[in-house]
């Protein structure tokens, strides 16, 4: 069988999330005990909560909601790039030496290890430029190591929108540190949630036979 990666954060209390968003939280609702027969807890979290998918409506008003977005991206062809020596914005210069010609997913390896103890608001983001080179050689789907397409602090979302003109999908907070670069299959689905701007998702990547 094919080695599977799990590419996923480890959600848990006191997991980072984005400044001044909802924290993670799993508390009993009922407890197995002699009077009990089972164990039911409660889940508070963002929608943007560790390895997760935008939904074009987190930043366009007319935007789509999570449950109606085109599952095909998330499952398919992916290759990953290591982008670790590219500073604070991945440039074309950067993707060009190591973007193959054609793509249909691309991931982004940018950390040296993935931040698990604490939110850091210096994580690489991706020039717009960038996303148009990889749009032009095909992908449908661009996902990122770090919490966000654009700097923490600014308010435009440029990433965000360019993949929007492209009509591609967004994965955020993969954690790739034990993943070599290279070409797998990524399956990565949002749930159904109706209404929803983002939804967690359980990332894996499964080597290719051969
Ligand atoms: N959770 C948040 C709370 C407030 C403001 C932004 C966010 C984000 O997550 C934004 C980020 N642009 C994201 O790429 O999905
Ligand atoms: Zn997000
Ligand atoms: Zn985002």
């Amino acid at each position: 069988m094919s080695r599977l990666y799990d590419i996923s954060q480890l959600m848990r209390a006191g997991m980072p999330v984005w400044p001044g968003d909802t924290s993670f939280a799993h508390e009993p609702t009922w407890v197995l005990d002699g009077q009990c027969p089972v164990n039911v807890s409660r889940l508070t979290l963002s929608t943007h909560t560790g390895t997760h998918a935008d939904a074009p409506s987190h930043y366009a008003v007319d935007g789509q909601a999570i449950e109606g977005v085109d599952l095909a991206p998330y499952l398919g062809p992916c290759v990953v790039l290591d982008m670790r020596h590219a500073g604070p914005v991945v440039q074309p210069d950067h993707l060009l030496p190591v973007l193959p010609a054609r793509v249909e997913r691309v991931l982004l390896r940018t950390w040296e290890r993935f931040p698990q103890d604490g939110w850091r608001s210096d994580f690489t983001t991706i020039a717009p430029e960038s996303i148009d080179l990889l749009a032009e050689r095909g992908a449908r789907l661009i996902g990122v190591d770090s919490p966000s397409l654009d700097p923490e602090v600014d308010s435009r979302l440029l990433a965000h929108w360019r993949v929007h003109q492209h009509g591609m999908a967004i994965l955020e907070g993969l954690v790739l540190d034990a993943v070599p670069p290279g070409h797998y299959e990524l399956i990565a689905l949002p749930l159904k949630l109706a209404g929803a701007d983002a939804s967690p998702v359980r990332a894996l990547l499964r080597e290719l036979d051969g």
